[in-house]
């Protein structure tokens, strides 16, 4: 039986990190991958979704532009489409095979090996893979679990992946659906609705239970991208309860009922469920390992990614905690260094950058103005719109706002930070930076910034707080916000 270092047990973004972090420490690694190497970091989730997203956005940015002009529609076929989506898949897979390829030459030492199989505990060092009917056993002095998740399924319902669709099953599509209903208005629910109505191909229906949707962010966020989806012919279904849903000849119908006691009976081509996502836990037999779930049941492993055989670690999705590609990640590496022993303090879920890919897109850090509120927090707010920022303007896109939300005293110490619009996401990351080092948000106000670039507007808020702004939020009231915002009243704070 081969002995190893480290066996990591699913290659997607955050098993393949931990293999990575191995190497880095010269441990005898092995990988073991049941399927593709990326998982849902790559194949029907991530990196796949973007692509769709970032085409979407295109050809919904052509029609804005062109739109009202008297001109036809631009429209790309579904064909074109999923040859970008395969394009930008086999580019990443085409990564991964060749860096593992040659990690497992003599030239690299062999400290990688990479096993392609089904993994299951035998005890607690052994693993036993299956492939194909065969089966091998090696043995971890560490054993890194990273299985992942898939979608969760509602029970009796038949989800065949061509009528009745989860994300898994996007690429069984032979053409754009003409009518889609989406259960599940949280982040892969929008993130598609956003995708099929960009294309304006499909009539979209978005399930919604709440009377919002993106409940957990702040009111100006879920107007912006619901007024987005319903400008773009989305129908978006609030405090509506799935009675029904079933495939009848091909199509799906489904019955809604409402809190005033109402229904309706709506029937679409195609039907995509979107209602979380499940660990995948079932073919590792952990009970041969004695490692248990938490008392819910949702979780293996401890917020530090420990679980309770101490040389056994759950990272990523299959820890039940952030399902992000970062945190996974990060996740892994942490896992990583603790087994190797370099490091002690504990792993931590604050500032955690996130972005959902949305008209536009939100991208988050910390608390929002909610919390701040449900938490009794007494901050500073400030915000503003992209149609101050000169490169919004310069690129023609100025909806959005950043809103950077501080502590009420004269420390101003950053809490967080939503950014909605182009360039979001990148933009989030000074923030994110800047709290995690704890600096003060003076180094923004002074800091030379390119120009133009979005990232000014940031800067734009800082000097806000500070009473140094360009525009005043007194004058350009529909555009710019500072006020404090103690025990729910909001008292603005500009001096003028
Ligand atoms: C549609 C969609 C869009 C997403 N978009 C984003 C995004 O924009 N940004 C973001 O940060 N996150 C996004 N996510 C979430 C992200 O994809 C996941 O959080 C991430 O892939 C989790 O990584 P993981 O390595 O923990 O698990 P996975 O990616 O699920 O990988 C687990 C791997 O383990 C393998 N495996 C399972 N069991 C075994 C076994 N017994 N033996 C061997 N191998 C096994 C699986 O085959 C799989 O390859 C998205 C997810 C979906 C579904
Ligand atoms: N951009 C990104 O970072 C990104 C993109 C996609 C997915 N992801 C990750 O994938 C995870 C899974 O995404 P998701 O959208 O499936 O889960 P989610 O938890 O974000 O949303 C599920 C939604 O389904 C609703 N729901 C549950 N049961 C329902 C029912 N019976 N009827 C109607 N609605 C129901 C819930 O209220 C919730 O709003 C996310 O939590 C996220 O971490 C991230």
């Amino acid at each position: 039986m081969e002995k190893f270092d480290l066996i990591v047990i699913g290659g997607g973004p955050a098993g393949y990190a931990a293999a990575m972090r191995g190497i880095d420490f010269g441990k005898r690694v092995c990988l073991i991958e049941k399927d593709r190497v990326g998982g849902a970091g790559v194949y029907n989730g991530a990196l796949s979704s973007k692509t769709l997203w970032e085409i979407s956005q295109k050809v919904a940015s052509v029609n804005d532009t062109i739109g009202g002009k008297g001109r036809e529609k631009f429209y790309l076929s579904w064909d074109d489409v999923m040859a970008t989506v395969d394009e930008a898949v086999f580019e990443r897979k085409f990564q991964y095979s060749c860096h593992l390829k040659l990690l497992q030459t003599e030239t690299m030492n062999k400290l990688l090996t990479y096993e392609r199989g089904t993994a299951s505990f035998l005890n607690p060092h052994e693993i036993e893979i299956h492939q194909n009917g065969e089966k091998t056993v090696v043995y971890g002095e560490n054993i890194i679990v990273a299985s992942g998740s898939r979608p969760r399924k509602m029970k009796d319902l038949n989800v065949d992946e061509e009528t009745i669709l989860t994300s898994d099953g996007i690429e069984n599509l032979k053409d754009y659906p003409k009518s889609l209903v989406i259960v599940g208005a949280g982040v892969i629910g929008c993130e598609y609705a956003t995708i099929f109505s960009n294309f304006g191909k499909t009539k979209v229906y978005l399930i919604d239970r709440q009377d919002r949707i993106l409940p957990f962010e702040d009111n100006d966020i879920s107007t912006i991208v619901s007024e987005n989806m319903e400008e773009k012919g989305v129908t978006i279904h609030h405090n509506a309860q799935l009675e029904r849903l079933e495939n009848i000849g091909n199509e799906v119908e489904y019955e809604l009922s409402y809190p005033d006691g109402s229904r309706e009976v709506i029937r679409v081509e195609k039907a995509l469920l979107s209602i979380g996502r499940i660990p995948n836990i079932e073919s590792l037999k952990l009970e041969n390992a004695g490692v248990l779930m938490s008392k819910r049941g949702q979780h293996i492993g401890d917020d530090d990614t420990v679980t309770n055989v101490p040389h056994i670690y759950a990272v990523g999705d299959v820890s039940g905690r952030i399902a992000l590609v970062n945190m996974g990640e990060i996740e892994a590496r942490h896992a990583v260094e603790r087994a190797f022993g370099t490091i002690r303090e504990r792993l931590s879920y604050d500032n955690v950058c996130t972005i959902m890919f949305l008209q536009p897109e939100v991208a988050a850090v910390g608390i929002n103005e909610m919390q701040c509120l449900e938490q009794n927090i007494p901050v500073k707010v400030v915000k503003i719109d992209y149609s101050v920022i000169a490169r919004a303007i310069a690129m023609r896109k100025t909806e959005g706002f950043f809103k950077i939300i501080v502590t009420n005293d004269s420390d101003m110490k950053v809490l967080g930070m939503r950014a909605v619009g182009e360039h979001a996401s990148t933009a989030i990351q000074t923030i994110g930076l800047i709290m995690k080092l704890g600096l003060p948000i003076h180094v923004i106000a002074e800091l030379v910034h390119p120009h133009p670039s979005i990232a000014e507007g940031i800067q734009e808020c800082v000097r806000m707080l500070l009473n140094r702004s360009l525009f005043k939020s007194s004058v350009f009231k529909d555009k710019l916000a500072c006020y404090s915002l103690v025990d729910g009243v909001q008292t603005p704070l500009e001096r003028l």
